[in-house]
């Protein structure tokens, strides 16, 4: 299995496509393009951009242009050995996305290089596991349910604006909104999940950090990524770090489990822990069964998936605030407007409808998925083109979020107004992928997203610092790479 997935199939994959008229750079053995992708980004991001544009695909994804040029609008290129073909045709792409949920996925690699830290959970499920996890997973974002975690993080951000408050006070102007940021959204992942064991939720985290750089690190070191091939300094320190985060995460499981089987409460409880073992209890009844690794899985993969993303989408929305002083002011008038000094609930978030035009456009020019990677896990027709098994199929979502053949001539520019009326067709606005197996956390993002800016805005106001550098970097993520400074003034 391994020998033909790593030398036999790429090679007829890569005859497919040539007969079909899909190109590309050649591939060196085992390193496919990944050293010329390393070097072309490493020279276009060695500086910091000259002023505050958004003109960064040139930048970020400098192979993309290159090979566009060269090859059109399907490319295929090399991942080490993992086959990639780029696609940017959005009626493809809607389509690709609408129909092929379990018949794409994630690829072997993938799987492999995550393992020792969110497992299986929801996020690098493929197929028939997919979709049952999915069916268990979603409806704890949902309806009353999501609206019910409101309350946890209007909490959290008062906490983290206090200490903002307190910091200016004893006289510190310039913040890096960056950390608060991260800070904020593990805080309200963890109390959103664990209310009740939110102090150990924590922990678990910072282990689940440590083990998730410990991971990557010992992939960089090479080529074939996977667990057998780690080299064995890191792989006891990994084995001992993911024991430790599962013994804890088990402690909180059980405790839920005994206080049901006693008759102490009816319910697991009334984070998302309790409502996805709530679901787990349904499906059981109805036959089927998850274990709890499972669920282990799907607690690590919620924080995994969902705190570093919002964080970003957070921080580059107060830069981007910080340095269209306009748009902050018109955003801070309807906040005023509608919650009228009432911290904000549910009901006033639908009507922050320029709130949610500036989150729209950050997202555009930010996404913090950068691209979508999914490998077709059977033979799929698309359009006119055959996909043969085992290519994965490359969705630059930087790169779709501000070409001018869609958004027009003022596409790298910050421009919320855009997103007024509601006729952005899908498959050229993709952060959170599209279709079945979009994100599940998505309506949970967005509703983080404008608590905090909105208790944020009515808090303070803010200008960007002279010592912010432009610099944005990718590693899965768009990341300002020296953090975003602001200067903030508490508004009375
Ligand atoms: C601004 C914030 C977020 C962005 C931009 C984002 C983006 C995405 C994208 C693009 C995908 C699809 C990935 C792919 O198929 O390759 C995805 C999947 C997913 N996201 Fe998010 N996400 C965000 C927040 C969250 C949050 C808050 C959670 C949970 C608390 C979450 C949980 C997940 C999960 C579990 C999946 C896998 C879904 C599946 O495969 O069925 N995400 N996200």
């Amino acid at each position: 299995d391994g020998i033909s997935c790593y030398f036999l199939n790429p090679r007829r994959i890569k005859k497919i496509m040539e007969r079909q008229g899909v190109r590309g750079p050649k591939p060196r053995p085992l390193k496919g393009n990944i050293l010329d992708m390393a070097s072309l980004v490493s020279q276009t991001t060695s500086q910091d951009m000259k002023s505050i544009n958004h003109d960064i695909v040139g930048r970020l994804l400098p192979h993309y242009v290159a090979w566009s040029k060269e090859y059109g609008k399907r490319f295929i290129f090399w991942n080490g050995v993992e086959p990639r073909m780029c696609l940017t045709e959005t009626e493809l792409i809607k389509d690709f996305l609408s129909k092929n949920s379990t018949t794409s996925g994630r690829s072997w690699q993938q799987q492999q290089g995550s393992k020792h830290f969110i497992g299986r959970g929801l996020l690098m499920a493929n197929g028939k596991d997919w979709y049952h996890q999915r069916h268990i997973v979603a409806p704890t974002f949902m309806g009353d349910k999501l609206k019910s975690y409101a309350g946890y993080m209007v909490e959290c951000t008062g906490e983290v604006l206090q200490s903002l408050q307190n910091a200016v006070e004893s006289g510190q102007t310039e913040f890096e909104i960056g950390e608060y940021m991260t800070k904020l959204t593990a805080d309200i992942i963890s109390r959103t999940e664990f209310n009740t064991h939110y102090d150990k939720g924590k922990q678990i985290f910072h282990l689940l950090t440590v083990l998730q750089h410990l991971c990557a690190q010992a992939t960089r070191k090479l080529y074939l990524p996977g667990s057998r091939f780690f080299p064995s300094k890191y792989n006891r320190e990994i084995k001992s770090m993911k024991m430790e985060v599962e013994r804890l995460l088990m402690e909180i499981i059980q405790s839920r489990k005994d206080c049901v089987e006693i008759g102490r409460s009816t319910s697991y409880g009334n984070d998302l822990l309790g409502m996805l073992l709530d679901e787990m209890q349904k499906k059981r009844e109805s036959g089927f069964s998850l274990n709890l690794q499972l669920i282990m899985d799907e607690c690590k993969t919620f924080f995994f998936a969902g705190h570093e993303t919002t964080a970003l989408l957070l921080t580059w929305a107060v830069m981007l605030l910080a340095s269209n002083i306009s748009w902050q002011e018109k955003v801070r008038t309807e906040v005023k407007q509608v919650c009228n000094g009432e911290t904000p609930s549910v009901d006033h978030l639908s009507k922050l409808s320029l709130l949610n035009m500036v989150i729209n456009e950050t997202l555009r020019l930010y996404p913090p998925a950068t691209v979508l990677p999914r490998m077709a896990l059977e033979d799929i027709k698309l359009g006119d083109l055959h996909i043969p098994k085992g290519l994965s199929i490359w969705i630059p979502v930087l790169a779709i979020h501000h070409s001018k053949e869609l958004w027009g001539e003022d596409a790298n520019e910050f421009n919320p107004e855009r997103f007024a009326s509601k006729s952005f067709t899908s498959g050229r606005f993709i952060p959170f992928a599209a279709g079945p197996r979009n994100c599940v956390g998505q309506a949970f993002a967005i509703m983080e997203a404008k608590i905090i800016l909105a208790m944020l805005l009515s808090r303070f106001s803010f200008v960007i610092s002279e010592n912010y550098r432009h610099a944005p970097v990718t590693v899965l993520t768009i990341k300002p790479k020296f953090g975003v400074q602001v200067c903030l003034k508490p508004l009375n």
